[in-house]
C-alpha cells in the first residue's frame, strides 16, 4: 500500500540558488546500498543522510535514531496522516518513512540530502522532486545479491524470501533511475556514486 503525500515541489525550491539537492539511492536488498552509503559519507561529511522511521525490529549492533527511529505500526500509522512524512513506503512486511520536517530544512539550508531508500518510495520522491539525482544500485548478477544477503547474516528465512522475490521487480524498474551504477567492485562503485553526486 503506497500513498503519496502532498509534498513541497522542487519546482518551487529551484527558485533559489541556496537551495540544497536531494539525492535517491535505491536498488534491491542486499545490493550493497547502506554499506557504498556508509563510505561516501566517511569520505563526504558534508551530506547530510536522511535517517529513516521503520516498524522493522532492531538488527543486533543498529542503534535507534542511527541506523533508523524505530516505533511501532500503531504509531506509524498516526504519523501518516499527520503528513511527518516525505515519503513512505510497506515493504517486506514493514513500514518505511522518511521525515519530512528534518529534510525539508536540510535542503533549505543548502544541504545535499541522501535518501537511501526501496523502488516504491524512490518513485514517490522522483515525482515529487524532479530534479532530486536517482541513482539505481545493481548487483553484478541475481546469484550474488542472494550470497550477500545470506552472508550478512541478519535476516530471517522468511525475510530474505520476501527481499530476493521484491528484487526480481525493483532491478526491472532500473531504468526508471537517472544512473545505474553495478556494485561488482565495491571501490569502482563507490567512485561511481561519487562521481555522481559531485562531478
Ligand atoms: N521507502 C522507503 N524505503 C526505505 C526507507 N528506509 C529504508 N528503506 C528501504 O527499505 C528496504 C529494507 O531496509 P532494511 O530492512 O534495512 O533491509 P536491508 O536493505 O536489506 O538492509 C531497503 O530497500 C531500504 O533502502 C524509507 O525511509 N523509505
Ligand atoms: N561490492 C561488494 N562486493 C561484495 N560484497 C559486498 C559488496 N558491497 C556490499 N557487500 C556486502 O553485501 C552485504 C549486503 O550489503 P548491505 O550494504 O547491507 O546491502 P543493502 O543496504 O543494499 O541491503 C554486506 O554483507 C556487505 O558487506
Amino acid at each position: 500500500m503506497i500513498r503519496v503525500l502532498p509534498i513541497q515541489s522542487r519546482a518551487t525550491t529551484k527558485e533559489s540558488p541556496n537551495l540544497g539537492r536531494l539525492i535517491v539511492l535505491t536498488g534491491p536488498s542486499g545490493v550493497g546500498k547502506g554499506t557504498l552509503m556508509r563510505s561516501l559519507l566517511q569520505r563526504h561529511p558534508e551530506l547530510y543522510y536522511s535517517v529513516s522511521v521503520t516498524t522493522r525490529s532492531p538488527r543486533p549492533g543498529e542503534i535507534d535514531g542511527k541506523s533508523y527511529y524505530f516505533i511501532s505500526r500503531t504509531k506509524f500509522e498516526q504519523l501518516i496522516p499527520e503528513g511527518e512524512f516525505l515519503e513512505w513506503a510497506e515493504f517486506a512486511g514493514n513500514y518505511y518513512g522518511t521525515p519530512r520536517e528534518a529534510v525539508l530544512n536540510q535542503i533549505n539550508s543548502g544541504k545535499l540530502v541522501v535518501l537511501e531508500i526501496e523502488l516504491e518510495g524512490a518513485r514517490q520522491i522522483r515525482a515529487s522532486f524532479p530534479s532530486a539525482l536517482s541513482i539505481f544500485i545493481l548487483p553484478p548478477s541475481f546469484e550474488e545479491l542472494e550470497k550477500r544477503i545470506r552472508s550478512r547474516g541478519q535476516d530471517s528465512e522468511d525475510a530474505i524470501a520476501r527481499r530476493l522475490h521484491r528484487a526480481q521487480e525493483e532491478i526491472k524498474a532500473a531504468d526508471e533511475f537517472d544512473i545505474q551504477i553495478v556494485n561488482d567492485d565495491f571501490k569502482t562503485a563507490l567512485n561511481d556514486i561519487e562521481a555522481a553526486v559531485f562531478g
